[in-house]
């Protein structure tokens, strides 16, 4: 994939929602510098911007160097928080208060974070949290808390969020 490829490779999917394109170009640039030894020193006053402008200004923390699959749909753009740990496949799709993180053990140590397969549908106000893992083809219901891995084809609603199979794949 080469530098324009990348950075927007989840405008065609966030067709029609202007701040959707907005922060995921930012952050592809971001993510782009980041993960390349030579553009991290170059670009790191871009980092800065990147940080100061999507953090604080957008509410949206995404960590420049979170790996995250194409075509990332991403609604409604604020009050999302991951940490870098998070994985995020493919054709994946974020919205509001959502977020995707780590816990702290007693000793002060912290938890893995969420790895989330293809396919997933995560709707608002939403809390996945620890060492987890969402299959691939799977939909969080809106304010669902997840602490648990979910299978794949699965819907999660709830707090605790409980998994059942899906009937439309
Ligand atoms: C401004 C905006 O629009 S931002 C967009 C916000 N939208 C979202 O985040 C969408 C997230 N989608 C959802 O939460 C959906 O309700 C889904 C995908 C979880 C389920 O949708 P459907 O398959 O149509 O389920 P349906 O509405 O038939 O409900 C099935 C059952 O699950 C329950 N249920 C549905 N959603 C939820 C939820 N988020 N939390 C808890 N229970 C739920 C229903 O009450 C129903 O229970 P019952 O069988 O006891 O009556
Ligand atoms: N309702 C659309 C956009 O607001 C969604 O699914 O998030």
């Amino acid at each position: 994939m080469n530098f324009f490829e990348f950075i927007f490779q989840d405008w065609s999917v966030n067709r029609g929602n202007i701040k959707g394109r907005l922060i995921l170009l930012l952050f592809r640039i971001a993510n782009f510098c980041s993960t390349r030894k030579i553009y991290y020193y170059i670009g790191f006053p871009y980092l800065l911007f990147y940080r100061i402008l999507v953090e604080w200004f957008f509410s949206v923390e995404i960590p420049w160097n979170t790996r995250i699959g194409k075509n990332l749909s991403l609604y409604h753009g604020q009050a999302l928080v991951m940490t870098n740990h998070v994985v995020i496949g493919e054709n994946c799709t974020l919205r509001q208060s959502t977020t995707i993180g780590n816990k702290q053990a007693r000793d002060g140590g912290f938890s893995g974070s969420p790895v989330i397969g293809n396919h997933v549908d995560i709707g608002s106000n939403v809390c996945l949290i620890g060492d987890i893992v969402v299959g691939d083809d799977v939909i969080i219901g809106c304010g669902a808390v997840v602490v648990k891995s979910v299978s794949a084809c699965c819907i999660v609603t709830g707090n605790p969020g409980v998994e059942r199979r899906r009937k439309d794949i």
